[in-house]
């Protein structure tokens, strides 16, 4: 394979850095606990230092849109600087976008999101694959043409997830389970990984009993379900390519859910962290030795 293809540049900085993915989320929230005001300037500030702070040492720096899209058109232009200062610090950007259309609709949104022509152009983005994953067909094209990556969503973090991607289809597969299979097959054999990469988050089937649910509901202040084992099952021992773990730190996903999340995929695993990387700041020696902490743990965690 290439090293132009998103999977083996993956692949390869994943080793070098080290596999977490850090997320550029200007929370309200957060912005306030930085001391900064809820509005563009602060946002900016926020969302620099915090991509100065992670872009050199990451292999992936993950902004997501919402956060910059709440302020318009300026937001969108903060978005672009994030963008291109995270790629000029050696860092691949999956800008988190979930964007998801008919064919002709999603070969626009592959445009803006993955041609290197446009100003908004990362190296992978993230999609939703609820018109079928089918409809997601002209991003695959473009993400092929281009080197770039695409994500598409199968098991989500959130606990409301299940009720759509657990859903049983006519040949016993669950729905989340032929998104992970279609995008597989995407793949093919490629070494050491295919650029089609899905989305797993750390929290499925997290709480075994209804005891840990609510430890992690008294320690994190979110509502944990507990679910069954069958809700966590999935076959990924065939698949290929990267896999974006989201729900990892301010979620309650730890590094050690990876390998029970992910089997014998856990090394390809991205594991994504957004307010809990940001916590210790503003200061940047602060974020990076949070950041350094969580690296060492994931790779322990993966077995690297
Ligand atoms: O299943 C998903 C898919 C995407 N996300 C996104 O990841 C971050 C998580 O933020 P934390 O602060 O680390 O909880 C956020 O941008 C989500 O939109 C997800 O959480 N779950």
């Amino acid at each position: 394979m290439s090293t132009k293809e998103f999977g083996a540049r993956a692949f390869r900085l994943a080793q070098e850095r080290g596999p977490l993915c850090a997320g550029i989320d200007p929370h309200g929230s957060q912005l306030l606990q930085w001391g900064l005001d809820d509005d563009l300037a602060g946002a900016e500030r926020f969302a620099m230092t915090l991509t100065e702070a992670v872009a050199e040492r990451c292999a992936f720096v993950k902004p997501q849109s919402a956060f910059f899209e709440r302020f318009g058109s300026g937001g969108v232009a903060l978005l672009e600087r994030v963008i291109a200062a995270a790629r000029r610090a050696g860092a691949l950007v999956i800008l988190d976008v979930k964007r998801g259309d008919i064919g002709s609709t999603m070969a626009a949104y592959a445009q803006a999101y993955l041609d290197p022509a446009s100003p908004l152009a990362a190296d992978a983005i993230t999609v939703s694959p609820y018109l079928g994953t089918g409809s997601l067909q002209p991003a695959f094209d473009t993400a092929a043409a281009h080197g770039k990556g695409v994500f598409v969503l199968a098991r989500t973090s959130n606990p409301e997830g299940k009720y759509v991607q657990m859903a049983k289809r006519r040949d016993g597969r669950s729905v989340a389970q032929s998104v992970i299979d279609e995008v597989g097959e995407r793949n093919g054999e490629a070494d050491p990984m295919g650029s089609f990469g899905i989305v797993m988050g750390a929290t499925i089937g997290a709480c075994a009993s209804e005891g840990e649910a609510r430890l992690r509901e008294s320690t994190y202040g979110i509502t944990h379900t507990t679910v069954s084992q069958r809700d966590s099952a999935h076959d990924l021992s065939q698949f290929n390519g990267p896999i974006l773990v989201p729900g990892m730190g301010a979620q309650g996903g730890r590094p050690s859910d990876l390998p029970r999340v992910l089997g014998p995929a856990t090394k390809f695993a991205i594991p994504s962290y957004s307010r809990q990387i940001a916590q210790p700041g503003p200061a940047a020696a602060s974020i990076r030795t949070a950041v350094e902490a969580l690296q060492e743990e994931c790779r322990a965690a993966m077995g690297e």
